[in-house]
Order: structure tokens, then C-alpha cells, then sequence
């Protein structure tokens, strides 16, 4: 694990923890098993054109402060009405500043799939994420061993929810296959260093089965990048930065998704 990673995961282990003590794991697994059944991310990633899951990001260790998200549910309803197939919503608090109550604004907000992103290291996380109304659940393979990876996929999909499987490299892209996973993301952002590298990407997805979802993660800024993903084989972006800094989002998301319904996108008649 990188430094970082390392250091991201201990927060959350101890803030996970701490979560736990308030409100114990039976708890939080009948709030699970009472909410809203969980809407079909995989569905929605697989349809046809480049598919954007726009992230609601107030900040990261790579660039500090991005914006000053005060209404997620205003940012969420915005992407949705510009045509995004699912929101991102990162609840890491220490370093990115999100919460669960984010995921409950969002949640209350659009009718497509959300996603839980974060760090997910234990089945509290994933009870949790079902509770608070999430269809999709992040696992970075880089953050987990493989029996917890497989055991986190597995309780994820039996709750009915997407699991997004998270690599950075080739091992990692095996590791998750080996794991199961059905939607593999692959993250252009270096755990490392945290430059992004967009070239990850079409190095690595072009050796995953084509029943795979693919999703281009990072390092998008406009439909040019989306271009560049949709053609090395990306069924779907994930995008942060690119919108979260835009003065209006929505139209930000509007032109993505116009790019990766262009004709002459791989994915656009599929
Ligand atoms: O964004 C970071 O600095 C970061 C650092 C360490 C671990 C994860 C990090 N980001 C999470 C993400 O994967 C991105 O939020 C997501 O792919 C969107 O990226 P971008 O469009 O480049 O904001």
C-alpha cells in the first residue's frame, strides 16, 4: 500500500470504529434490509455511449480545496438534469471532506444510481452504504487483501448493489477479475506520486473481458479526455475535478455526455 493509501485507511478505520460504537453493526444491517431497494448500476454503466458518474468532491490530498460544495443536493440534481448515469459521492471525511450525510442529500435528490466512494476496508462500510441509500459501493484493490476483497464483493452484490472494483495496475486489474468483478475501474491517479497518468488506462483495459464495464477513472477535464477514454475502450468516466471547478456544472456534463453519445464513440450505437 502507498503511504498515502496507508494513511487514508487508518483514518477511516479509526472513524469507521468510532461510527460503530454509536450505532452497532445489527443496527445498521436492519437499516439496510429496511431501505429502498438498491436501483441497477451495472445496468445503467452498460448502456448505450460513454456513460459520465460525476463526483461530488469538495477536496483530495492531491489538490487540496477544489470547491466549496454547500447544497450536494443541488450539485447532484444538476448532474442528473445534465444526463450523468450515476453520482459519486465521496464520504472520506478526513481528507476529502464528505460524509454520510452527503450520501443521504444525494440520495434524496436524484432517481439514477449513486455511488458510495470511499475506503472501504470493513462490511460495516458496506451495511452502512446500503443504509444510507447507496446502489454501488468503490473497492480499491490496492487498500484490501483478496479474501477481504472477495468477501467485501460478494456481501456488496448480496445486498444488491454494484460493486466498482478499483486498479492501478495490471496485478491489481487480475486481482480484481480473480475477485469477480464485474465493473472494474481503473484510476489513472498514481497512489504514489498522485500524478495522473491517463495512459493507465489504455494500457491496462484492453487485456479485461469485453463482459467487463469498463470505467475510466480521473484526469478528465473536458470531452477531449472522455474521447481519449471512450477510445481506448471506456464504457464509462468518473469526474470530479473537471466539474466540481466548473462555474456550471451541469452544462460541464451536458458537453461530456454529448461527447460519449457521439457516433463516432466505439460504445455509441452498442
Ligand atoms: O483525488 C485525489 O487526490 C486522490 C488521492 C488519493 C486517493 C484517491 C484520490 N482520488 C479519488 C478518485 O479516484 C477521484 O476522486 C476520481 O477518480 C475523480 O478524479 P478527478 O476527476 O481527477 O477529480
Amino acid at each position: 500500500m502507498s503511504n498515502v493509501l496507508e494513511e487514508i485507511v487508518a483514518g477511516v478505520r479509526e472513524d469507521a470504529a468510532a461510527r460503530e460504537a454509536v450505532r452497532p453493526l445489527a443496527e445498521v444491517k436492519a437499516a439496510a434490509l429496511a431501505a429502498r431497494p438498491a436501483l441497477d448500476a451495472f445496468a445503467a454503466l452498460r448502456s448505450p455511449g460513454v456513460g459520465v458518474i460525476a463526483e461530488v468532491k469538495r477536496r483530495s490530498p492531491s489538490r487540496g480545496e477544489l470547491a466549496r460544495i454547500t447544497d450536494p443536493a443541488w450539485l447532484a440534481a444538476e448532474y442528473e438534469a445534465g444526463g450523468a448515469r450515476m453520482i459519486s459521492v465521496l464520504t472520506e471525511q478526513r481528507r476529502f471532506g464528505g460524509s454520510l450525510d452527503d450520501l443521504d442529500a444525494v440520495r434524496a435528490a436524484v432517481r439514477i444510481p449513486v455511488l458510495r466512494k470511499d475506503f472501504v476496508v470493513c462490511t460495516y462500510q458496506v451495511h452502512e452504504a446500503r443504509a444510507h441509500g447507496a446502489d454501488a459501493v468503490l473497492l480499491i484493490v490496492a487498500a484490501l487483501e483478496q479474501n477481504t476483497l472477495i468477501g467485501l464483493r460478494e456481501r456488496i452484490e448480496s445486498l444488491g448493489m454494484t460493486a466498482l472494483v478499483e486498479a492501478h495496475t495490471e496485478d491489481e486489474a487480475s486481482r480484481a477479475l480473480d475477485a469477480g468483478a464485474r465493473v472494474i475501474g481503473i484510476n489513472a491517479r498514481n497512489l504514489r506520486t498522485l500524478d495522473v497518468d491517463r495512459s493507465t488506462f489504455e494500457r491496462i483495459a484492453p487485456g479485461l473481458p469485453t463482459h467487463v464495464v469498463k470505467v475510466a477513472e480521473s484526469g478528465v477535464r473536458g470531452p477531449l479526455d472522455l474521447i481519449e477514454y471512450a477510445a481506448a475502450g471506456a464504457d464509462a468516466v468518473l469526474v470530479g475535478e473537471g466539474l466540481v471547478t466548473n462555474a456550471d456544472p451541469r452544462q460541464a456534463l451536458a458537453e461530456l455526455v454529448t461527447a460519449g453519445a457521439h457516433p463516432a464513440t466505439p460504445r455509441a450505437s452498442r
